[in-house]
This record gives structure tokens, sequence and C-alpha cells, in this order.
């Protein structure tokens, strides 16, 4: 047994830096512009943790001295309405970034909704069109999990290239992005899921290990390595025998800390970086349209 534990990689502290340079970057900018960068964010029914996603975002909008556009659709709102207000928006001068909160309800159409959203204004990074270039490696709007996750890295100078990196989770929010995004800083990536066989025998290969499964405490610390990386992607509430609710990961934070070099706490890890890309993406189109 080591006595010593991992090192807390601290998103929250990474993303208020961000944030503050973007805020110092937009008091620049917007005397030449004229006006503030803008933020849409549409928002359909009233998923409660959703609801405190949206807020934490407009708060954000508000300290950096953006305009933030909150859009809230009553849970039936129809498909056609939606993408007319999203062309309207991709339109309206004053929005440089649009963001359709996920998960929408089961009647809509989220891929053709985001397929609706001029690419340049695609904050999330979630259009074909960014999805595509971020296939090629070029250049592009990126989704915000996955880029909080390379700055993170970037942050604390973990070495990626040459590294196997496994990616436990295939979803297009976070796990395909990231594999992408991993490959690209010359890792050997493999993504691992639910129908993966012997799931701990490949998370044990892990130089730098990332849960993104939406499993509360999923990954425990016989699946890890000594001294691999691990990332916690996982945002899950769970409810204590004593009536309070927590946040706990996709990683079990206790049996993995004392085998990880490094680790993400959860909260204050890739979840504030989360929001920081989205603003820092919304300012990149901002500078990028004029
Ligand atoms: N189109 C789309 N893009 C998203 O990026 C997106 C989405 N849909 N749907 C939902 C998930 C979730 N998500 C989070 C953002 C910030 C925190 C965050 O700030 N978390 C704090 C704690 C917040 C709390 O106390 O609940 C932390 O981890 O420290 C968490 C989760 C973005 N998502």
């Amino acid at each position: 047994m080591r006595s010593t534990t991992a090192c807390l990689l601290n998103g929250k502290a990474l993303a208020e830096k961000i944030q503050g340079d973007l805020k110092e970057l937009i008091t620049i900018l917007q005397p030449k512009i004229g006006r503030p960068p803008g933020l849409a964010v549409l928002m359909v029914g009233d998923d409660p943790a959703s609801a405190v996603y949206v807020r934490n975002k407009e708060r954000a909008c508000a300290k950096l001295g953006m305009a933030s556009f909150g859009h809230h659709f009553p849970g039936q709102t129809s498909q056609t309405e939606l993408e007319k207000v999203i062309q309207e928006l991709n339109q309206d001068p004053r929005v440089d970034g649009i963001l359709v909160q996920l998960p929408l309800p089961p009647h809509l159409d989220s891929v053709a909704l985001l397929h609706t959203i001029a690419p340049e204004k695609d904050a999330d990074g979630l259009h074909p069109m960014n999805l595509g270039r971020l296939v090629r490696g070029e250049s592009g709007l990126r989704s915000c999990t996955p880029a909080g996750v390379m700055r993170l890295l970037e942050e604390y100078q973990i070495e990626v290239a040459g590294k196997h990196a496994v990616v436990v989770g295939r979803s297009i929010l976070v796990g395909k992005p990231l594999g992408l995004m991993l490959l690209k800083k010359n890792a050997t990536v493999t993504i691992a899921h639910s129908r993966t066989q012997n799931l701990a025998e490949i998370t044990r290969q892990a130089d730098i290990l990332i849960a993104a499964v939406g499993k509360p405490q999923f990954i425990t610390g016989d699946m890890v390595k000594q001294g691999a990386v691990a990332i916690d992607v996982g945002i899950n509430r769970i409810v204590k025998s004593d009536d309070n609710a927590i946040l706990v990961g996709d990683l079990d934070f206790e049996s993995v800390a004392p085998v990880a070099d490094y680790i993400t706490p959860v909260p204050g890890g890739i979840g504030p970086m989360t929001v920081a890309m989205l603003l820092y993406n919304t300012v990149l189109s901002y500078q990028d349209r004029q």
C-alpha cells in the first residue's frame, strides 16, 4: 500500500482562471465590436438537473459581461417550432453561440435540431460540420466537456502522446469526441462501453482513464493501474440513507484516489471546465464572426 494519495486536478480553479482571461478579452474586443458576446440557451421541459446547469451557464455569462438569451419551452413544444426559433437565432446578430440543452423530451429529434444550428454558432460543437472537422483533425468548435478534459490535462502538463488512454463511454457528447481529441494528441485510444468484455482488464491498462458512463461510482480502485491519471466526467446526484443528496462521479473516489497519481474531484472537476469551454467557444465565435 502506498501512503500517498493522488494529486487533485482542480477544474474549478482553472475554470475561474479561463473565465477571468475571457472577461479581459471581452473588455478589449467590445469597444471595437460594439456589443457583448451573446449565448442563447434552449431548454425544453422541466428536468431539474438541466435547470441547474442552465442557470449556472447564465450566471457565468453575466459574470463575464456576456449577454445570455434563455429560451425555456414547455415539454410538449414541437420540432417545427424549435427549428424556427433556432433559425431566428442563426440570423440574430446579437447571438454568437447557440446551445440546446440535452437530453430533450423523447418526441423530439435532437439530431435534426442540432443540424439546424449554424455551424459557426455551434457553441457545443455538436453540428456534423464541427464533428467532421474534429474527425479530420482540423480546427473548429469543440464539444465543451471533452475540450475541458483536454485543457485540464494540458494545464497540469500531463503527457498524452504515446500513452494508453481508455475512455469508458461512447456518447456523442463526450466519449466519441474525446477519443478523437486524445488521438489527435497521439495517445493510443481505447473506447470501452456497456458491451465491452472484461472491462476491468482494459481499464487496468490505462495510463489515462476517463470515466464517462453515467453510473455512480462505477469505476473502483481495483480497476485502475497504479500511477494512472483518473478523469471523472460523471455527475450523479444520489440520495443517502439520511435523505441528503450528494454529487458523486463515475469514479469511486475513495478507492481510486489512493491508486492514481492524478484524479479529478466531483464537484469541482470537469463540470466547471465544461461551462468554461462553452463560454470560450462563444467568445471564439464572437471574435471570428466580425
Ligand atoms: N447540449 C448540452 N451541452 C452540455 O454541455 C450539457 C448538456 N447539454 N446537458 C447536461 C450536461 C451536464 N453539464 C454540466 C455542466 C456543468 C456542471 C457543473 O458546473 N457542475 C459543478 C457542480 C454543479 C452542481 O452543484 O450541481 C461541478 O461539477 O463542480 C455539471 C454538468 C453540461 N451538459
